[in-house]
């Protein structure tokens, strides 16, 4: 297949590198303009994958069977919006980021759209991709076009597996939403590694409470009890992580939490359910990036 992969980032990165060596014709496509991008990536063996591929080529974007989109998902509809008229409209764009909302944002697409979440997991560390665990990806249709697509997850299987298909993707989209709007902003706020939130059990089980009665407003059969248990589950199996929020807080970049915590909200006003647990996570992981946006924009502190 000819896949372009907009955003080499980790994620990117690690799929340029899997696809890449499956013998596929991959390209990436960056922010800035240039002919080549850089991957970079040390496997979980080891072993160390170092190559200069095409990037930005719009002859090999026009004639591509898939764009794979690896963007944090506040970058994702502005960069996805400018390239899809160079795309054919019969081919898929796959969005592959944490939280929900982009799919909204896209409606007008005229390509078949898929959404995927993974637990895959890479890090950058200088200039070099580390790929810390392997996971399972879930990908499924996001519009009506993209129903007959699920021959794309052996394809994307055999490259980096485990790569699962979904007809229905709205109930894994959803259990990963969960997890993130658990992990993602008490792990920023406490400045912890997943594993030590088996300190505040309350406060998971309030806000996973929370998640579970939008999720049956949203007609999705997810009782609170199972959705706490499988919360619990990925803390101990990320244990050591940083999530990527806090990686984000660290590193003073914007957050995903518009598309976390604040899809939650979304969806809960739409439904009249009061969510104060995870409307309290949301102002405080705000008022984290304001601080951080006022310091590097030069501006004092409100209070000065
Ligand atoms: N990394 C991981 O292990 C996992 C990541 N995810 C999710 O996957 C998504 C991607 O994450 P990750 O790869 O870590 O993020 P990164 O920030 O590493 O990668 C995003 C890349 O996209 C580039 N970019 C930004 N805007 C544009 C644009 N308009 N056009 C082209 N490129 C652009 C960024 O470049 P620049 O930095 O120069 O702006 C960056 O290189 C996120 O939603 C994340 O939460 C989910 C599970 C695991
Ligand atoms: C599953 C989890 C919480 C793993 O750290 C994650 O998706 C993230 O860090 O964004």
């Amino acid at each position: 297949m000819k896949i372009t992969v907009l955003g080499c980032g980790a994620l990117g990165q690690l799929w340029l590198t899997a696809l890449y060596r499956q013998g596929h014709e991959v390209q990436g496509w960056l922010r800035v303009p240039a002919p080549w991008c850089s991957v970079n990536l040390q496997e979980t063996d080891g072993s160390v994958f170092n190559e200069l591929l095409t990037a930005n080529d719009p002859d090999f974007l026009a004639s591509s069977d898939l764009l794979l989109v690896t963007l944090k998902a506040w970058q994702v509809s502005t960069a996805v919006k400018n390239l899809a008229a160079r795309l054919p409209a019969s081919s898929p764009i796959l969005l592959i980021h944490n939280g929900m909302g982009t799919q909204e944002e896209l409606r007008s697409l005229k390509q078949p759209l898929l959404l995927g979440m993974t637990i895959q997991a890479a890090r950058r560390d200088g200039n070099l991709i580390i790929h810390t665990a392997n996971g399972t990806t879930h990908i499924g249709p996001a519009n009506t076009l993209a129903q007959e697509y699920s021959a794309l997850a052996d394809t994307l299987h055999a490259a980096l597996p485990e790569v699962a298909w979904h007809n229905d993707i709205n109930n894994a989209s959803w259990r990963k939403l969960a997890v993130n709007c658990v992990i993602n902003p008490l792990t920023a706020l406490y400045d912890c590694p997943n594993g030590q939130l088996r300190d505040h059990p309350e406060e998971v089980t309030r806000i996973s409470t929370e998640v579970a009665a939008v999720m049956q407003r949203e007609g999705l059969h997810s009782s609170p009890d199972d959705l706490i248990k499988y919360v619990w589950q990925v803390i101990d199996s990320t244990a050591n992580n940083i999530s990527s929020m806090l990686q984000d807080v660290r590193a003073q970049r914007q957050t995903e939490i518009d598309y976390i915590s604040g899809y939650l909200l979304k969806r809960a006003r739409a439904h009249g359910i009061a969510v104060p647990e995870n409307a309290r996570l949301f102002e405080q992981i705000k008022r984290k990036e304001n601080t951080y946006e006022r310091i590097s924009a030069g501006l004092s502190r409100p209070w000065e």
